[in-house]
This record gives C-alpha cells, structure tokens and sequence, in this order.
C-alpha cells in the first residue's frame, strides 16, 4: 500500500475487498462507469459513505460523471495486492482453526496458510492439507522461515494476548482475531477482531428492531 493508505479508518479498509467484488462485477457485465448512488443501490452502502472512503485514496472519480470501472478495478486490485501472495499463518488448531485449515483461500484470493502452531503438533512438526503444524514453543524458532504477513488467531481466550504479542515482536503485520477478548498491539500492527457472539447479537437486535418498526 502506498503512503497515503497510512490514514485509512479501519471501518473503510475492511470495506475495501467488498468494493473490489462488487466492481468486479460491474466490469464482467461490460459496465465502464459507475455513479456512487449505483454502487450504493448494489452494495447497500450510503453513497455518502462510498464516496468518503473514495476520498482517502484520492480523485478516484470525476464530479457529475462518476467513476471508471477499469481504472477502480486496477486501482483496488493493486492496493489490495491482489497480485502478490500473502503468506498467513494459524494459530490456534482447534475447531474453527482446523475449517481455516482446509478451507482453500487461495482459489479466490492470493492469500495462503502457510504454516500453523499448535500444542497438539507432534514434536518435529505434523502435516495437514501440505501445511507444516509445530508447537506454540517454536513459533520463534519457525515462523521466520514462512514470510508469514498477518496471522490468524483461533486460540481459546486465555492464550490469545500471550500469542499476539509474540506475533508482533516477530514482525507480523496483521492479526485477524476470533477469540473473544480485546487485545492490545503495538503501533505498526493491525488488529481485526471478529466476534461471532456479539454480530449474532448486533443482527439479533437488527431483526427485532425491523420488527418493531413495521
Ligand atoms: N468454534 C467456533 O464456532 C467459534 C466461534 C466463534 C469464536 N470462537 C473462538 O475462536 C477460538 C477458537 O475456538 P475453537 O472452537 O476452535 O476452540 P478449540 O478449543 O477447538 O481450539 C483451540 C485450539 O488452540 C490451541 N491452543 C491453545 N493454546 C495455544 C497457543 N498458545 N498457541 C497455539 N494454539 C493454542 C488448542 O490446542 C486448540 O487446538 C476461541 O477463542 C473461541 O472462543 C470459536
């Protein structure tokens, strides 16, 4: 990412892969400009919302004529590093660790699992789906062979701060965090949290209040 990216909210950047479909299949059905309103009736965003996250990365678009497909296209594809692997690691094998595991990210996007810590991993390491499993001990001695960017963390509650830490002294630049609990990372590291309680609840308390309201 360029310099410029540095200052995007956290709200617009986990948006940005959702822009990147949606003008995906704009270009696929030969669309060669869209309007904000269009991408918003699409993506059912705001258009004030689409055109402020727009902003962060400069004049993407031109007033009374809209944007050009191509050029978003490259433009997100190209900061989103669509066209440079990103190595991941997994922490935590448990469970919802092991759908990551066999899950193939990679048929879609150019993101992989490269290696994965465990304690239940034998001890010179075990293998899954081609993806080496070593212990939580060696994670010093392992990840630095990996060229591993950003981790993911599907580790119970208690051994999740422990393991971001030392994920961030290694130099991991992304932690994607499905433990429930609020982490702390040093500046430089950039923490997604997802917590499947409390969006169950947000969409639970969405429900009723539609319900309500008609
Ligand atoms: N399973 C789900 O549907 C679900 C949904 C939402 C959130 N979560 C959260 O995701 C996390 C994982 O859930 P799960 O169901 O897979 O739990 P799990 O107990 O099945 O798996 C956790 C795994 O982490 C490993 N582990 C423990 N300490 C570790 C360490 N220091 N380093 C690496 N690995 C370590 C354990 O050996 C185990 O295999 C939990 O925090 C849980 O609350 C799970």
């Amino acid at each position: 990412m360029d310099e410029k990216t540095h200052k995007v909210p956290q709200a617009t950047s986990k948006r940005l892969p959702l822009y990147y479909r949606f003008i995906q299949k704009f270009a696929n059905s030969g669309k060669e400009r869209v309007s904000s309103q269009e991408l918003s009736e699409a993506m059912k965003i705001d258009p004030a919302t689409i055109r402020r996250d727009f902003s962060y990365f400069g004049a993407l678009g031109k007033k009374g004529y809209g944007y050009d497909v191509r050029t978003l296209l490259q433009f997100f594809r190209k900061t989103l590093d669509q066209d440079e692997a990103t190595n991941v690691a997994l922490v935590g094998v448990g469970s919802l660790g092991n759908a990551f595991l066999k899950y193939n990210f990679h048929k879609n996007h150019n993101t992989r699992i490269v290696v994965a810590f465990d304690p239940n991993a034998a001890d010179g390491g075990t293998v899954v789906n081609d993806i080496p499993i070593f212990r939580p001990d060696q994670l010093e001695e392992r990840l630095g062979e990996y060229s591993v960017e950003m981790a993911i963390l599907t580790v119970p509650s208690r051994a999740a701060q422990e393991m971001a830490d030392r994920l961030a002294a290694l130099g991991v630049k992304g932690i994607l965090n499905f433990a429930p609990v609020r982490l702390n990372v040093p500046e430089g590291v950039r923490l997604h949290s997802i917590d499947l309680s409390v969006e169950m609840q947000a969409l639970i308390y969405a429900i009723r209040n539609d319900e309500k309201s008609t």
